[in-house]
């Protein structure tokens, strides 16, 4: 097993990553401060708990913690204020109070909910991810919880940090291929935003990723988790440079919701970075940056393209929704060298525009 530490003075936590640790769960939380007998409220979903939930809650009772738990139907839909009014009814009939923990467990749907939920209920309780998909190196590490609005993404939400991750890499064996694929599209961002030479070992090992070979696994999903807990410890609540994490989403999140969740977030993300690599060739950088990240993101067997059927139109103006647009100005995350991207101001709608047609004539 090994140890990251996102460094946030007083809410610093560990990231635990290893395959076979799940049975060290109950001690690493003893370790955090989140002892027996505390209250723990397990939340996961329809597609996880019959494989997870029962080994997880014999753990935690077996060591002595009162458990509740609650399975939420898998899938997008579920990241609603719907969703989150049940688990609240459901945290007080179980009689939790403001020194229980929530532990999510699940996917970024999972986590992103339930984060919420532990940062809603009585002005906030501890929570713990102990995320299960390959996406979630991303979502259960440095606290953006939220649920979704039908106008937008992400919408309404907080910053909130877990206790710590604890990322049991033997649970990723029964994730769908395509969530599988969807999940690589965050480990090659990783890449794309810091670090050049990941992106080389991804492309040389995208066979590998693909098929979950432990050791290439663990390799890129305990970098992953180190690039996002470098800029989370940098800039928490995203004054600055952790808008880098955001590499492709202004496009994706708008091609996620326009599909009405079709698209896979890792799968919208990854044609937003080929968007985002276009958008920078048109404000004079390499070409060489475009022809890169989509070779790589063809490698990881991700889509490239914008589906045919998708009308730009209700993409742009889904896109105006964007958190990090203010003022009616564009605000993009565009690459400008592998490994390295700038936050550019006032990018010409008609040029984005453009370039979600041309992604949809290469569909
Ligand atoms: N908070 C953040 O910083 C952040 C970062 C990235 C993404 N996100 C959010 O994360 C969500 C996507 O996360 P995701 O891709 O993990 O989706 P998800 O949670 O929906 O999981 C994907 C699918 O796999 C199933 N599943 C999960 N683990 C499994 C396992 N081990 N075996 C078998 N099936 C399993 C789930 O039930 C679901 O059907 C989006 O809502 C996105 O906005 C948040
Ligand atoms: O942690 C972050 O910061 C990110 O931007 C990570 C993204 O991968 C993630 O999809 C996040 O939820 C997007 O945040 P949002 O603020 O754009 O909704
Ligand atoms: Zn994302």
């Amino acid at each position: 097993m090994k140890t990251l530490t996102v460094d946030l003075g007083e809410r610093s936590y560990p990231i635990h990553i290893g395959h076979g640790i799940l049975p060290l769960l109950p001690e690493k939380l003893a370790e955090c401060g989140i002892g027996s007998p505390t209250p723990l409220l397990v939340i996961t979903d329809s597609a996880v708990a019959p494989h997870y939930l029962k080994p997880v809650e014999e753990l935690l009772r077996g060591a002595g913690y009162p458990v509740t738990t609650s399975v939420i139907p898998s899938g997008e839909a579920s990241k609603s204020l719907e969703m989150l009014d049940e688990l609240v009814k459901v945290a007080l009939e179980a009689g939790l109070d403001r020194k229980s923990v929530i532990i999510a467990l699940g996917g970024g749907v999972v986590g992103d909910l339930a984060g919420f939920v532990a940062a809603s209920y009585m002005r906030g309780i501890r929570f713990v991810q102990v995320p299960t998909t390959i996406l979630a190196h991303d979502s259960s590490v440095g606290g953006k919880v939220a649920v979704n609005h039908k106008l937008a993404k992400n919408i309404i939400g907080a910053f909130h940090q877990p206790e710590m991750v604890f990322y049991a890499l033997e649970m990723l064996r029964t994730l769908p291929p395509r969530e599988v694929r969807s999940g690589l599209a965050e480990v090659a961002k990783h890449g794309l935003i810091w670090d050049a030479a990941f992106v080389e070992w991804c492309e040389s090992n995208a066979d590998k990723l693909l098929a979950l070979d432990p050791e290439a696994l663990e390799y890129a999903l305990y970098t992953g988790c180190s690039v996002k807990a470098q800029v989370v410890g940098q800039d928490e609540r995203e004054n600055g440079l952790r808008a880098i994490l955001n590499l492709g989403h202004t496009i994706g999140h708008a091609l996620e919701a326009v599909s009405r969740y079709e698209l896979l977030h890792g799968e919208a993300i990854s044609i937003g970075m080929v968007g985002s690599a276009k958008l920078a060739v048109r404000f004079g950088r390499d070409p060489v940056i475009y022809e890169t990240t989509k070779r790589l993101l063809r490698k990881l067997e991700l889509p490239v393209a914008v589906p045919s059927h998708i009308d730009t139109s209700e993409v742009m103006r889904t896109m105006m929704y964007d958190k990090k647009f203010k003022d009616g100005r564009t605000v993009f995350v565009l690459p400008e060298a592998i490994g390295r991207v700038e936050i550019v101001r006032d990018v010409p709608v008609a040029w984005v525009e453009e370039v979600v047609e041309e992604l949809k004539r290469e569909a």
